[in-house]
């Protein structure tokens, strides 16, 4: 839960984790100890933190925002040859008002990609994100870009993944099982105009709905907030070449409430456009998420603890995405 830290997020260099996560001893160095130390602090107190030494170059993360911007500046017509409907699984270009979040929009434009997968693999629940990605011709190899940053950032969510299962007292591979065997993934490439009246919001408070998220946003402008337990809202001021990284609600419920998905919003008041983008690492689309064993046993008279409902991923997800884009519904 989040407690009342007041001013920047915690940072951590998870170098040396990267450097010995796939040791299975690996908590026996002391530089692995050392992160995983920080990893628990930050994600009890938190739910939020700066990740770097990550191994990503700095050149790839730059590029990603750069070629977003490149898109969001295309006129609407060129942005909507790939519109979002719900006929194409929820996939593509949504222009500003699109999204709701509580039941009021949200001033951000954005293209909505999830990982692909067969038709019909998941059922009646998976059918309604079914459908290929829908990649905008311009600018020029933009999917071959995305693609690449997906797999580098799959990689490290699952890494960091391994220091939280260390940091909650299991082993490294707790969150590798049959519930995140085979991951899911969703990613959202977002733009926010730049303001024009006060505290305009670019997206409203929300928990994010995996396991963990990792955000590239625009050095230069402040937008994200982070809610603290007093309820004040604390800037995530940018740090060149960093992620910011958070919990998902589905890690919530796995590690039995210890560590929670904090409330976060946008609001960019910055005279000039913005942009994001946001990569969710999730578990299983079809995985029946409940607190682990392992971690009832260890908390078992946990302060924090609820009783968490079964909760099929994909079936959260898809609520989530429905009650988002409510508007698209009615139209198909
Ligand atoms: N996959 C994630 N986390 N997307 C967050 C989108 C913003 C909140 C959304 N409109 C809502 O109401 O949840
Ligand atoms: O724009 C940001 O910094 C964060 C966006 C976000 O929270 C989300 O898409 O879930
Ligand atoms: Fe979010």
């Amino acid at each position: 839960m989040a407690t009342n830290f007041k001013s920047l997020l915690p940072i951590i260099d998870v170098s040396p984790l990267l450097l010995k996560c796939d040791d299975f001893d690996m908590m026996e160095d002391a530089g692995v100890a050392e992160v995983v130390g920080k990893l628990d602090r930050a994600c009890r107190d938190v739910g939020f933190f700066y990740v770097i030494g990550h191994g990503i170059s700095e050149d790839l993360i730059k590029n990603v925002k750069e070629v977003t911007h490149q898109f969001f500046q295309l006129p609407y017509e060129e942005k909507l040859k790939i519109k979002i409907t719900a006929a194409a699984g929820y996939r593509g270009y949504q222009r500003i008002g699109v999204n709701f979040t509580s039941g009021k929009q949200d001033l951000h434009e954005a293209i909505d990609c999830y990982r692909e997968f067969n038709h019909g693999m998941y059922g009646e629940t998976g059918k309604v994100l079914e459908g290929p990605n829908q990649w905008p011709k311009n600018p020029q190899d933009y999917k071959e870009l995305m693609d690449e940053y997906i797999k580098l950032c799959t990689d490290l969510s699952k890494k960091i993944l391994r220091g939280i299962s260390l940091a909650l007292g299991g082993s490294s591979y707790e969150f590798e099982g049959k519930m995140v065997g085979d991951p899911f993934w969703v990613m959202r490439i977002i733009g926010y105009p730049g303001v024009k009246g006060e505290n305009e919001i670019g997206c409203g408070a929300h928990t994010d709905y995996g396991l963990l998220t990792l955000i590239n946003q625009d050095d230069d402008k402040t937008a994200l907030q982070v809610r603290n337990l007093a309820g004040d809202w604390i800037s995530a001021i940018p740090i060149p070449g960093s992620f910011i990284c958070n919990i998902g609600d589905m890690l919530k419920i796995l590690s039995n409430g210890i560590y929670e998905s904090t409330l976060h919003r946008v609001i960019n008041n910055s005279p000039r456009y913005r942009v994001c983008v946001a990569f969710f690492y999730e578990t299983n689309f079809d995985a029946v998420i409940e607190p682990l064993e392992i971690f009832k046993e260890k908390y078992p008279q946990n302060k924090r603890f609820q009783n968490f409902k079964k909760v099929v991923y994909g079936e959260h997800l898809i609520n989530k995405v429905q009650t988002t884009f409510a508007s698209l519904m009615e139209h198909n």
